[in-house]
């Protein structure tokens, strides 16, 4: 078990606007680390960081500093970790996300997962930083021949959005073992799907265009921007035919984040490890949709569709490793996920931007 507040270390989060890089941020200012975002901007907007200092109030807004810049650009890197003289540890949020985006676009998955990826490890080689938390995810998993998920099952990518995690993960694991004994610490987490939003309601999931993933899709039908949900997939061999996931609510995978770290100052044998953050339990789309539908009191139209290519029956994690050895479980039930991302888009049905 890791425990015990962070004591004012210095922690750069890539990414930090994001979905989940914002909930993080939240959580890391609580727990008193002090937080250097660097993010492009390119899929998420400052308003969210603003509403993150809102919530941790005038005491923590302090130690949030944002910078705006570019993975892909050294210089910008250069540039923060000679400002900041530095830092105690990264959390690698920053890339592109999208399964089918990447099948059309491979080269700009590569360019900017890849490469951002190695100019972030070239800064913290010269900086002396070697600690990370890497986003990896369970679709280094592939199509899982067994189910759970465990950490040592066989990895396979499937696209190349996934190519570009599990080679963010082995190009880890190469400079970790290049490196002298205990030189560099790695903490890759495999996260399921996250979903749900701050309790606040003023933080959430805000996807630019139509959404890919399940639940900003459902949350767009029930504020009335898109008439009906698709269901892929209704003769898959689960219990009401449609494919079962492990959803997490994002705030347990900021408390993870949290344990991460916590570890990775901890234990200095740790070396390069992987952990899968989800909750162990699969829920079908259905169920998805009824626990939606009863914590918003909204009927969401479907319409079943043949299955989405490249999807897999059922995918959920093996929790016992981070269990053990982060001493983190989920708390969130798909009830409290449900809860909470209809009372982000209820109160901000056009997400961060107002109408767009
Ligand atoms: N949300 C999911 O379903 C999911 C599942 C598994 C893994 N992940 C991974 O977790 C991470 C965070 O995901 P998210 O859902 O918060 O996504 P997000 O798009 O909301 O956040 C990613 C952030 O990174 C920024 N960014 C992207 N490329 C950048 C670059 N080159 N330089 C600087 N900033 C850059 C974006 O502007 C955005 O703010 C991603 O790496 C994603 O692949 C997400
Ligand atoms: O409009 C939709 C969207 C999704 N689904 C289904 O809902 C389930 C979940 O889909 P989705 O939310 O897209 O998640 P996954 O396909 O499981 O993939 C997500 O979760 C993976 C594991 O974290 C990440 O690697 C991926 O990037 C992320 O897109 C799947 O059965 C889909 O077929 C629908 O029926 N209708």
């Amino acid at each position: 078990m890791v425990s015990g507040k962070g004591r004012g270390e210095r922690i750069l989060v890539t990414g930090g606007a994001g979905f989940i890089g914002s909930h993080t941020v939240v959580e890391l200012l609580r727990q008193g680390y002090k937080v250097w975002v660097m993010d492009n901007l390119q899929n998420s907007c400052v308003e969210a960081l603003h509403r993150v200092c809102h919530l941790v109030g005038p005491r923590l807004s302090p130690n949030l500093q944002f910078h705006h810049g570019d993975l892909c650009n050294p210089a910008d890197l250069d540039r923060l970790f000679n400002a900041s003289s530095s830092f105690d540890a990264v959390i690698h949020f920053a890339g592109l996300k999208g399964v089918g985006d990447s099948v059309v676009n491979p080269l700009h998955y590569y360019h900017n997962n890849i490469v951002g990826t190695v100019n972030l490890f070239q800064a913290m080689a010269k900086f002396n930083c070697k600690k990370m938390v890497f986003s990896s995810s369970a679709t280094v998993y592939g199509q899982p021949e067994e189910v759970p998920c465990a950490e040592e099952s066989k990895l396979h990518a499937m696209n190349p959005y996934g190519r570009s995690k599990l080679f963010a993960e082995e190009m880890g694991r190469d400079i970790e073992k290049a490196g002298g004994e205990g030189e560099w610490r790695m903490i890759f987490l495999r996260y399921f799907n996250p979903v749900g939003a701050h309790e606040s309601g003023k933080l959430g999931e805000d996807p630019r265009g139509i959404p890919n993933n399940l639940m900003p899709y459902i949350q767009q039908v029930a504020v009335g921007r898109l008439p009906h949900l698709n269901v892929y997939g209704h003769d898959y061999p689960t219990n009401d035919g449609t494919a079962v996931r492990d959803y997490i609510h994002v705030m347990d995978l900021a408390h993870g984040h949290v344990a991460a770290l916590r570890k990775l100052f901890a234990n200095d044998t740790i070396g390069c490890t992987a952990y899968n953050l989800g909750t162990g339990r699969g829920t079908s789309v259905l169920e998805m949709v009824a626990a939606f539908e009863k914590a918003s009191g909204k009927k969401i139209p479907i319409k079943m569709c043949p299955r989405r290519p490249g999807d897999a029956t059922a995918v959920y994690a093996s929790t016992e490793k981070a269990e053990k050895e982060l001493g983190w479980k989920a708390k969130y039930g798909i009830e409290e996920m449900c809860r909470d991302q209809w009372n982000w888009v209820s109160n901000n049905p056009w997400g961060y931007q107002g109408n767009h």
